[in-house]
């Protein structure tokens, strides 16, 4: 067997610490793949004597990542600090710098600096590897990069945060609230450092911006993905879906249109007998649509310490492999310069909810507003009677312009009888 590959773990938090978990637990059988043993040679944390049921002994520690980048003799520098700046960033970039490959698990970090970090690891002629950054456990960079490389991609959908699964999941299922579920989805490892990148769909739009970059073969465009979370979404909602035939579900969504990209992340009602809407709890799904392979579907776990050191370790191998593939599946110079195409230009069905008082003449209020925007409706309910007092109206649309709807909107919130900012959630027949 040749020499070991030997690699320095910048992080030991859920995700560093399952990484040094899975080697130690599956040597034997990664050696095999690898054609040579994985070890960890250095490490870099801020807590030396937090138990991490892993042994640190004998390896060397370092208080500081970017010198343990720059310096530690080892093949390969894992990044799982976490952050689109700061340590994490300067870790890698030492670590290019200096000839070394990269495997980082870092989606924010990838879809703000990903076009310039690869042009970095191009330029040294190394691996710049983040498996573990999209959808956690499943293959989606691999399948979309190497597996599905002959295809032109027409679209790409995913359930990609694993945290707002759980917790809309916990939320029908259950009948719990958002916040008690929350807690439990940071207990389990699942959420961000900062959870409201979580629930504001900020950590699911990183995801797919570079689903987006790999799938259109453009530079990575965070500030291209319009992106909405979960915090407004109720119970009562919840509850209407279901009567309705819908789940809601957090969904990213990147299309090849005629004029360009549209990247979106935002609750969608989807079909309840659509495979995606049975994708539950921190179960992550991505479906991508080829010319010549049709739909792909992947499902997994998309966030936690064992299902993430699975596609970190994954990646050692490839390196240990010297199977290489350029970051963004071709080399910086080949990459296309199609425009990415404004929210506004969507065109979709919706669900709004809005509640009102209930006396006579609201409701010709309300559609005479859509009227006026051209927008037809394709149902509407209320639930309940009570005079004088707010009752929920639910109604649905036939396709609109999000323009129109935008408007629309703005003018039905402003209505006198219209008590509470309208819930609005874009219906999605995928
Ligand atoms: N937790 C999960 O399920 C998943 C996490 N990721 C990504 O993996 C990365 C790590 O995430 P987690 O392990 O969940 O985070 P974590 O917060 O559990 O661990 C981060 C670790 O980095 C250490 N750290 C922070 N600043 C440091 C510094 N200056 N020097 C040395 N160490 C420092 C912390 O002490 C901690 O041990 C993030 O980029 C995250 O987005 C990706 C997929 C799934
Ligand atoms: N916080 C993320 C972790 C994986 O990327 C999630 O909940 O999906
Ligand atoms: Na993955």
């Amino acid at each position: 067997m040749t020499r070991p590959l030997s690699i320095a773990v910048a992080g030991l938090g859920t995700v560093g610490a399952g990484v040094l978990t899975l080697l130690r637990d599956n040597a034997e059988l990664i050696a095999a793949r690898a054609g040579r043993p994985i070890i960890v040679t250095a490490v870099a944390a801020r807590d030396r004597n937090r138990d991490r049921g892993v042994s640190l002994e004998g390896l060397r520690w370092y208080e500081d990542p970017v010198a343990m980048a720059a310096e530690a003799r080892a093949d390969v520098v894992v990044e799982l600090i976490g952050g689109s700046d700061g340590p994490a960033r300067h870790a890698v970039e030492a670590a290019l710098n200096a000839g070394r490959p990269v495997v980082t698990a870092n989606k924010a970090l990838l879809a703000l600096h990903g076009a310039a970090l690869a042009q970095k690891a191009e330029a040294a002629g190394v691996t710049l590897a983040f498996e573990a950054a999209v959808a956690g456990g499943i293959p989606a960079i691999k399948a979309l990069r190497e597996g599905l490389a002959a295809n032109r991609i027409g679209r790409v959908t995913g359930i990609l945060n694993g945290t707002c699964n759980y917790i809309l999941t916990c939320m029908r299922d259950q009948k719990r609230e958002f916040g008690d579920v929350l807690a439990e989805a940071q207990r389990l490892g699942y959420a961000e450092a900062d959870p409201s990148f979580d629930i504001d769909g900020v950590d699911a739009a990183h995801k797919l911006a570079i689903l987006a970059a790999l799938a259109f073969g453009r530079p990575v465009e965070f500030d291209a993905v319009h992106v909405e979370g979960i915090r407004n979404i109720t119970a009562l909602d919840i509850a209407l879906a279901e009567e309705l035939g819908f789940r809601i579900k957090l969904l990213g969504i990147a299309q090849q249109e005629e004029a360009g990209v549209a990247a979106r992340v935002h609750p969608c009602m989807v079909p309840a007998s659509h495979p995606i809407a049975r994708v539950d709890g921190v179960f992550n799904a991505v479906v991508a649509e080829g010319d010549f392979v049709g739909r792909v579907v992947l499902e997994g776990r998309g966030a936690g310490a064992g299902p993430t050191a699975s596609a970190v370790v994954a990646d050692l191998i490839d390196i240990a492999r010297e199977r290489h593939t350029p970051v963004w599946g071709a080399d910086h110079a080949a990459l296309s310069a199609v425009p990415a195409l404004p929210m506004a230009s969507h065109h979709g069905a919706y669900y709004l909810r809005l509640m009102v008082l209930d006396r006579p003449g609201v409701i010709a209020d309300v559609t005479g507003v859509l009227r006026d925007h051209g927008i037809s409706l394709e149902s509407m309910i209320q639930r309940g009677r009570a005079p004088g007092e707010a009752v929920p109206v639910v109604l649905t649309t036939h396709g609109c312009q999000e323009a129109a709807m935008r408007d629309a909107l703005k003018r039905i919130a402003a209505l006198e009888a219209v008590l509470e900012p309208p819930a609005l959630i874009r219906i999605e027949t995928l």
